[in-house]
């Protein structure tokens, strides 16, 4: 249903709407504040009310950014998959996020991003993920030995899965022991992700150099961010200069990007180490804590999922670290998961700007368009999903998903830029699931929690749970 007069015409065969609708927000900002403070819950509405393609309007009148969101599994494959060319990182949000964190991977663009592909690639082949699961079941053994040991066995599996994820990642790319860093990375990440947030939908951007509160924190953030990497990066400078063999073995993504060379035959400079080593950082931590946090939180509201669950996990993984393998005997436990990223995807919205015009779900986006897509969205559109704030993770039995549009499913991105982390992602978090399933019963403590948005999914209350240790 469209609350808003569209006006329609035809080009070609087929119709299509020049107008397209959406909410008028407040006289003096437009939607800004509703982009901004509650971007999911807008987005939400927005969908029910005016469709598939929305445009929001932000900023006071004469200054307005337009933005157009596109909620369709359809539109989303236009988008990722197969108009990929005609809708870039050029973004203002993509923009803000390359000047905060820098041109690695996730973030450049054109020639830059395929020499840093070809060159990260092998690290991501199945057979090289398979051989990070010894580490995860390394570090699912470190945790569980501090969680036995919790007083009143009440933690936070936000802050656990967080720094879980970051252990775990930084382990197998960098070689490195980040225990240190943790803390400055947890606080860091969030306030860069409200900042980019904000300037990304701000019609008018204060400079950077300006004095302001909010770009003091943010150089504060980025900073001390720019200190864990280099950090990283200079002790295995040490340790290379002293002939000590790493954990992550001799060809981890430090070790490739520090030989590696450009066209020119030169090498990656620091600056340009330090904004692939904190790209990763980010990408590769974040978002897999997010997806563990919510299927370890949902389990434990869950009794009969639960069950089934750890019925699973005791059967595959008893009195044992997970391995590999593992992974396709655990297809419940990756159904939880699946369910677990629908209705919480880490990646919550994701932006492009269109090169040319194009016609999406019958809409005709022009050229130079900001496009917003949300799978937070998607993933509960009612033509997609029945009952889909239902917790069912059922939903992901094979043959219901092969009923499924490719799209109506996101989480990992799509098309030529889609997650490069996503089989790891997949292999951590199901292991790291069994594991802690077998060693713990989990209950909830907090019923429900609040929700924030920064460059990716925040939880922004606590999310306890007690666990009571098993055998
Ligand atoms: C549940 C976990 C994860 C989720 C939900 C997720 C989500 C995504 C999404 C949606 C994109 C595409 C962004 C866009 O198109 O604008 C992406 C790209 C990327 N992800 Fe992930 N990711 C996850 C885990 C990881 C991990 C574990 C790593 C690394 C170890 C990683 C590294 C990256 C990188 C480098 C890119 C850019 C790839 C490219 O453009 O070629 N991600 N991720």
């Amino acid at each position: 249903m469209s609350l808003t007069a569209a006006t329609t015409s035809t080009t070609g065969t087929a119709a299509t709407i020049t107008r397209i609708p959406g909410p008028p927000g407040l006289p003096l900002v437009g939607s800004l504040l509703d982009l901004t403070r509650r971007p999911l819950r807008t987005y939400l509405d927005a969908r029910r009310d005016y469709g598939d393609v929305v445009r929001f309007a932000a900023g006071p009148p004469g200054l307005r950014a337009e933005f157009y969101a596109v909620f369709s599994p359809e539109g989303a494959h236009q988008v990722l998959g197969s108009e990929a060319a005609n809708f870039r990182k050029d973004n203002s949000f993509y923009d803000e996020l390359r000047t905060s964190l820098g041109n690695g991977l996730l973030t450049s663009q054109d020639g830059d991003y395929h020499r840093q592909r070809r060159l990260i690639q092998p690290l991501f082949t199945r057979r090289r993920v398979d051989g990070y699961a010894e580490a995860v079941g390394q570090e699912c053994a470190v945790l569980a030995d501090r969680w036995r040991v919790v007083p009143g066995g009440v933690v936070d599996v936000a802050e656990e899965m967080s720094r879980f994820a970051l252990r775990t990642v930084s382990r197998i790319l960098f070689g490195a022991d980040v225990e240190a860093a943790v803390r400055v990375v947890h606080h860091s990440f969030p306030v860069l992700g409200e900042f980019v947030l904000e300037r990304g939908f701000a019609p008018v951007k204060v400079p950077r150099g300006w004095p302001t509160p909010a770009n003091r924190r943010a150089a504060g953030a980025q900073r001390d961010l720019y200190a864990v990497c280099d950090r990283i990066i200079a002790e295995r400078a040490v340790r290379r200069a002293a002939g000590v063999a790493d954990s992550a073995g001799p060809d981890d993504l430090l070790e490739l990007l520090t030989r590696a060379r450009g066209e020119d035959g030169e090498r990656l400079d620091a600056a340009e180490l330090r904004d692939q080593v904190l790209i990763f950082l980010l990408a590769g931590h974040e978002t897999t804590a997010t997806s563990l946090a919510f299927a370890l939180f949902l389990l434990a509201k869950h009794p009969e999922q639960r069950r089934r669950a750890r019925e699973e996990a005791d059967a595959v993984l008893a009195g044992r670290a997970p391995v590999a393998a593992d992974l396709e005997a655990l297809p419940y436990l990756t159904q939880v998961l699946k369910e677990a990223m629908r209705l919480y995807p880490a990646a919550s919205q994701m932006g492009r700007r269109s090169v040319a015009e194009s016609v999406i779900d019958g809409y005709v986006v022009p050229a130079g368009a900001q496009v917003i897509l949300a799978p937070w969205v998607t993933h509960r559109h009612p033509d997609h999903w029945e009952q889909p704030d239902r917790f069912d993770p059922d939903r992901f039995l094979p043959e219901r998903e092969k009923e499924r549009h490719r799209y109506a499913w996101y989480p990992f991105g799509g098309g030529p830029r889609a997650c490069i982390g996503q089989h790891f992602s997949m292999l951590e978090s199901v292991l790291a699931l069994g594991a802690l399933l077998r060693d713990f019963d989990f209950e909830a403590v907090d019923r429900g929690v609040r929700l924030g948005q920064g460059i990716t999914l925040q939880v922004r209350s606590p999310m306890r749970v007690r666990l009571t240790p098993r055998g």
